[in-house]
């Protein structure tokens, strides 16, 4: 029998889509020699304003870089992308591996054209209106000729937090509520900034910032995550899995560490350059903090009973295991009807972009199982 063949759009080409081109690479050489052969072709390589794409002929993995920065074809608008894409002889998977709003919003139309998407987003899954829109377009609820969707890294970069979600959920488990650390970049920051004794010194908050943004830990923007949206966001995609009918990220109390003088700077590097001026303010919640004999840091909350979200500041214990994080370290507690007073934890890096693209590629094989 020859190979089944199947194509795979990507687009975006920074740190979680460059990791994510190198695991595609070794998966598809994986599947191309398994019992019943598959064919990833790798058709579609874009980045902001460029692109490579020869009328679905595979495109090379070796020096794709170079080949995609003297490309001279412009990345097309998303709608004029799912057209293209939609010409595909054989299943297609688009994998958006941008924080583009514009590409997001466009999932709908792009699940009805029978495109299949692996995301690491989260920008289309915070508007009540897309995110419905996507549940009737997609084959992951059965609507025929819908393309199937997953985007496990939306939350938790590759801890399978929305997998064991959907797991509880449909075995019948009632999830009652969901706390902990869900970023990886606030993660990063509290532990730099004020580490529990023993686990070295602290350094200034702005200097953290741009750790975390080098590591590339951060959304594209730092201002994404220090305003607390990365986070609202992804207590968005779980709040709706668990049965709280959040209208959007911006809808529940959400604490921004954003100083009220720099929400009007222009540019992310503008922000960064003004940032050192305001580490005395969060010196302050480090003292306030160390008086009560603990430590900072920003966590998420969902309590499905009272249909509440909240991102904020809280002061734990030196020994609470979220004060213990380390790096960028996520950790996620699920209480469910089932597990009782002890909930379900999963706890581990949750930014980086090979344990995103991790995430991504999980998903990219959970398609090619669907389409079995
Ligand atoms: N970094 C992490 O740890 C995690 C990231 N994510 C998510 O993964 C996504 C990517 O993050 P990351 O790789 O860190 O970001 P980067 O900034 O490193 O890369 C973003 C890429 O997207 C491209 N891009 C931006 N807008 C468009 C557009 N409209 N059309 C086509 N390409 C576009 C950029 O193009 P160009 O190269 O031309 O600038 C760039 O290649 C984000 O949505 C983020 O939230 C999720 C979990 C963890
Ligand atoms: N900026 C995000 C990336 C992963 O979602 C984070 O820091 O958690
Ligand atoms: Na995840």
């Amino acid at each position: 029998m020859p190979p089944r063949q199947v194509n795979i759009a990507v687009i975006g080409t920074g740190g979680v889509g460059t990791a994510f081109i190198s695991q595609l690479e070794t998966l598809s050489k994986r599947l191309a020699s398994a019992p019943s052969p598959t064919s990833l072709n790798l058709v579609l390589l874009a980045r902001s304003t460029k692109m490579l794409f020869n009328d679905f002929t595979p495109l090379s993995f070796t020096n794709w870089t170079s080949t995609l920065s003297s490309s001279t074809t412009p990345t097309p608008s998303p709608s004029d992308l799912a057209s293209l894409l939609s010409k595909s002889k054989d299943p297609i998977i688009l994998v958006d591996n941008t924080s583009s709003q514009e590409l997001a919003d466009t999932y709908p139309l792009i699940l009805q054209k029978g495109i299949h998407i692996a995301t690491a987003s989260k920008k289309a899954f915070s508007a009540r209106t897309t995110w419905n829109a996507i549940q009737s377009a997609s084959a992951n609820n059965g609507h025929t000729g819908g393309g199937y969707i997953y985007h496990e890294s939306s939350v938790g970069a590759g801890l399978p937090i929305l997998t064991t979600i959907h797991d509880l959920v449909d075995t019948g488990d009632r999830v009652t509520k969901i706390e902990g650390v869900f970023s990886g970049t606030m993660s990063f920051l509290f532990n730099s900034f004020q580490p529990v004794p023993g686990a070295g010194t602290g350094v200034p908050f702005s200097a953290a910032v741009r750790e975390a943004k080098e590591k590339g830990y951060t959304e594209p923007d730092p201002r994404d995550d220090l305003n607390g949206l990365d986070v609202a966001r992804k207590l968005t995609i779980l709040a709706r899995l668990v049965g709280v009918d959040v209208e959007s990220p911006t809808s529940f109390e959400v604490q921004s560490l954003i100083p009220k003088e720099l929400e009007s700077a222009g540019s992310a590097d503008e922000f960064l350059a003004r940032l050192p001026e305001y580490d005395g303010k969060m010196k302050a919640y480090e003292t306030t903090a160390k008086a009560m004999g603990g430590v900072v840091r920003y966590v998420g909350k969902i309590d499905v009973a009272k249909g509440e979200v909240r991102c904020l500041l809280e002061i734990f214990k030196v020994d609470h295991p979220i004060a213990a994080l380390k790096g960028s370290d996520n950790i996620v507690s699920i209480y469910t009807e089932r597990y009782g007073a002890n909930p379900l934890i999963i706890q581990g890096a949750g930014a980086g972009a090979e344990v995103t693209a991790m995430g991504v590629t999980a998903d990219v094989l959970r398609i090619l199982r669907a389409l079995h």
